[in-house]
């Protein structure tokens, strides 16, 4: 495994980034439209009155649609907010020989660097990052903890623990907000020693914004992350539903705070933690700090309780941070694979729809009537087969004669290799396979 060359001297020295850098289709665009991410007065959050009622029911909404809130008002003064700016810009500004005493070792993830190479194909970031473990201290690694600028390490202390006390305060707004009657639900599940650890980003110019992410789509894997922004260069970009890319905002001096992975499961998919990535600027370099807060490595966290009945089953099994699975009828699956298959089974849906209803066109029904036999909360199920070769395929099935129980199922076959048959009077029959088409049955 080896180490990138610091995208800093990149930025300064070529005039078109290596090809290692570059994504194939480019990034999409150019025009992103803005997301309204509502700001949210950390005051308000705890006030028992109409005003921080309504407060409560912004941050549901934001969190349960967007994924984001920027929190204003929240005590930390802008003298201060410069200050953590300040001695990261100083940081990143050091000589290389100065910064290169903070490198991360190989095989560990604190100290500043950028992305570890595993393979001649992976596309890098247009990104350099100090990553450093602050909580709990035992695992510190004060070796590689700036000590130029010298206020850097009380800032970086000051600036975590702020986060920390207003984390509590969101999480327990959070449970409040989905009317939990533990307020302490979140809180509790994050452990006696919860992880806290500090990612400084530097994103340089770059040459070609068209076709390099100084952050490549991803999910976080903290409970909940906290962002002080660049106050003059927007970068940040989150993938909505409806699969287009919004740049979100900039206040000035708010906190942006999003979800993460493991919220996600504690509040049973209700608070979902939002895919993002990060864009870079042809003349402007771009610095963020984020703070990310993880429930202790070595307790259990799980949807809880009061977040599952019969509409809403428990989506996620209990895990312990790293291990990250996922309840998806009986099958457990990797977190990854799990957005794939949210995103596939919601094209499903919609194409299951176009089809009832050109069903119903065909026998001249009134619309709406199959797909409304299905209600509100029509079961779905995804099931993944792998049929190895076998030797003796006169004498073996890879599945036996059936006929499945749903209303309609969806099969997306193997692209080259045949193995579906159907019985017609009295006669099995090959189903032929056509790359990429979904063969579409009713009763299954
Ligand atoms: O710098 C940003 O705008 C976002 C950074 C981010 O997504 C991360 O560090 O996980
Ligand atoms: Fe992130």
């Amino acid at each position: 495994m080896a180490t990138a060359t610091a995208v800093q001297e990149l930025s300064a020295t070529v005039s078109s980034p290596p090809e290692k850098y570059l994504l194939k289709d480019g990034i999409g665009g150019p025009n992103f439209p803005l997301l309204a991410v509502p700001a949210i007065d950390l005051g308000l959050l705890t006030a028992s009155s109409p005003l921080g009622e309504r407060e409560l029911d912004k941050l549901k909404l934001a969190f349960s649609s967007c994924g984001y809130i920027q929190v204003v008002n929240h005590g930390m003064d802008d003298s201060f907010l410069d200050e953590v700016h300040s001695v990261t810009k100083e940081f990143f500004s050091l000589p290389m020989e100065e910064k290169m005493q903070c490198a991360r070792p190989k095989d560990d993830i604190d100290g500043y660097g950028n992305d570890t190479v595993y393979s001649d194909n992976q596309t890098l970031d247009w990104n350099d990052r100090l990553y450093l473990n602050v909580k709990p201290d035992t695992i510190r690694k004060l070796k590689v903890w700036p000590q130029n600028p010298k206020n850097f390490r009380k800032v970086l202390l000051e600036f975590s623990g702020e986060l920390e006390k207003m984390n509590e305060v969101i999480l327990r707004a959070m449970a409040k907000s989905l009317k939990l009657e533990d307020e302490e639900c979140f809180v509790n599940q994050m452990g006696e020693n919860q992880t806290v650890l500090s990612r400084f980003n530097l994103y340089p110019p770059c040459p070609r914004p068209d076709a390099v992410l100084a952050a490549k789509a991803h999910g976080d894997a903290s409970a909940m992350t906290y962002l002080l922004q660049d106050n003059k260069v927007e970068g940040l970009q989150t993938l909505m539903k409806d699969g287009q890319w919004y740049r979100v905002p900039i206040i000035h001096n708010a906190i942006l705070v999003n979800t993460g992975d493991q919220l996600e499961i504690m509040s049973n998919g209700i608070f979902e933690s939002p895919i993002h990535r990060v864009v870079t600027n042809p003349e402007k370099e771009r610095i963020t700090i984020a703070i990310f807060f993880g429930p202790d490595p070595t307790s259990e966290i799980g949807p809880h309780q009061g977040l599952i009945d019969e509409k809403r089953p428990k989506l996620f099994n209990s895990v312990r941070q790293g291990h990250k699975r996922v309840l998806f009828n009986n099958q457990s699956l990797d977190w990854n694979d799990r957005k794939v298959l949210r995103d596939y089974t919601a094209k499903l849906r919609e194409l299951e729809g176009q089809l009832l209803k050109a069903m119903e066109e065909s026998l001249s029904l009134p619309e709406g009537s199959f797909l409304s036999k299905f209600g509100e909360e029509q079961s779905m199920f995804a099931r993944f087969n792998y049929y190895p070769p076998c030797s003796k395929p006169d004498h073996v099935l890879g599945l036996k004669q059936h006929a499945g129980g749903s209303a309609m199922t969806t099969v997306l076959q193997d692209r080259d290799v045949l193995g579906l048959q159907i019985l017609k009077d009295k006669q099995w029959y090959w189903v032929p396979t056509l790359p990429d088409a979904f063969l579409a049955c009713e009763r299954g």
